[in-house]
């Protein structure tokens, strides 16, 4: 090795952390050193695709009862700011990483990403081959796993593992929901944050959010197409919610297994057709279910910001962020209703079919009139996003508020807006020109281009 190289690599080397090891419930075993708080963590293993955004994600409660695995080689780069954060403290069980930055350079950065995994107590493991982790997941599905930097027992951890608690039938939601109601509003946006870029309109809306372990940057986007929020539990009875007298009910995300999760959706249930709703994520899975939808558990989940959605009624797809594990199936929803789903009688087995036709097809729900299917994902044809046409609701599977990802379906904050002062047309939206998908084109709060 020359001079210059021998000197370059003392200055970039870190010292080894402590011994850390991987194993899988099927017996697959990946070696490494400890890169956030020592200890022992179980979880169901699943991966994020995302190229940056490692805060957001490690800070998204939807990530409860989960070990993670970064797909992108080199995180930490950047630090940690506060304002990133999408709750109060990290959820996930573990971060699995091939390598962490101990030295972060950026004007943001308020600490290193290890030092804050290490004050949370979040587990970490580094110098993993996290392509061929990844490789293993995808061909073999999720599955339970341990991250432990106190036992180096191979066996002995394995053993732990299968005995471990599934993520399947679990109420995970329980613990990221709030204690009791509280307000968010213009007030409480992050000086920081990309919503920031659109000042957010005047509030004219009072919603309640349903807390299943919501992200910030959800709350943020509702405050920025004109909603004052009191957020709620997750289990707060649906004749609570009404007594408020709210403009609409938002539903949002939240880690697990949703048929774990009845008294959310069971409200909704209740508040279907009382009030105007929105749902995200697991909360686009709580409308299903209070409609009778039959959900499927993913192979390997969606999480990551580059999954193409199309958009049935558009034509358009957008570029999107995901993060589920779970997903309702649309044709559990009902029989279609030929004349709104272009003459066919016949559910399309792949979704992609709708798009193929340019048909946006429609069910008879029996609990709750018509629904349409809105939006499936072009990589493995799944469900994306249900209108209700017979009572003011609508969610999407994927991630508008992105945090981390791509901003082209922010329009869905304004087509809350729109459903709550009872536009038919809510979903019909340039998403060159909204108001807050539209900025990064260079258009105007009225949607010119300036
Ligand atoms: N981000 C979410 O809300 C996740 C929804 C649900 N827990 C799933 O994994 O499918």
């Amino acid at each position: 090795m020359s001079k210059i190289a021998e000197k370059m690599r003392a200055a970039t080397s870190k010292p080894a952390g402590a011994p850390a090891l991987l194993v899988l419930e099927d017996g697959t075993v990946f070696a490494g050193t400890s890169c956030g708080a020592p200890g022992e963590a179980f979880g169901e293993i699943c991966f994020n695709t995302s190229l940056e955004g490692y805060l957001e994600i490690v800070t998204d409660p939807s990530y409860a009862g989960q070990i993670v695995v970064l797909t992108y080689p080199q995180v930490g780069n950047y630090g940690v700011n506060a304002d990133d954060a999408q709750a109060e403290r990290p959820a996930l069980r573990a971060l699995v990483v091939r390598d962490m930055c101990p030295t972060p350079s950026s004007w943001r950065s308020q600490e290193s990403l290890g030092d804050y995994l290490a004050r949370e107590g979040v587990v970490a493991i580094e110098g993993v081959d996290t392509r061929a982790l990844v490789r293993h997941i995808r061909d073999y599905g999720v599955q339970r796993a341990v991250v432990s930097t106190e036992d180096t027992d191979v066996a002995a951890l394995l053993e732990k593992v299968r005995k471990s608690p599934s993520l399947v039938g679990e109420n995970q939601v329980v613990g990221v929901s709030c204690d009791g109601a509280y307000s968010y509003t213009a007030a409480n946006l992050p000086a920081s944050h990309g919503f920031a870029l659109a000042a957010p309109a005047e509030p004219r809306f009072k919603v309640v959010v349903y807390h299943c372990g919501v992200k910030r940057s959800i709350l943020d986007g509702l405050v920025a197409s004109g909603c004052e929020l009191t957020v709620v539990p997750w289990d707060t009875p649906a004749e609570e919610v009404l007594a408020m007298s709210p403009d609409g009910v938002f539903l949002s995300n939240g880690p697990g297994d949703p048929e774990a999760v009845g008294e959310t959706y069971r409200q909704a249930e209740k508040l279907l057709g009382k009030v105007p709703l929105f749902g995200i994520c697991l909360g686009h899975q709580m409308m299903a279910k209070a409609a009778g939808a039959e959900i499927d558990k993913l192979k390997f989940g969606h999480h990551g910001g580059n999954h193409p959605v199309q958009n049935l009624l558009t034509g358009r797809v957008e570029v999107t962020a995901q993060n589920h594990g779970f997903c309702p199936r649309f044709q559990s929803l009902g029989a279609l209703v030929p004349e709104l789903s272009g003459g066919a009688t016949e559910h399309a087995e792949d979704l992609r079919e709708w798009g193929r036709r340019g048909v946006a097809p429609v069910v008879a729900n029996e609990r709750f009139g018509r629904i349409r299917l809105t939006h499936v994902n072009l990589d493995d044809g799944t469900a994306e996003g249900f209108a209700f046409l017979d009572v003011p609701a609508f969610s999407v599977q994927y991630h508008p508020e992105a945090a981390p990802g791509p901003t082209d379906a922010h329009y869905l904050f304004t087509a809350f807006a729109r459903l709550m002062e009872g536009r038919e047309d809510y979903l019909d939206i340039d998403i060159a020109t909204d108001r807050l998908s539209g900025w990064k084109f260079g258009s105007t709060a009225e949607g010119e281009v300036a």
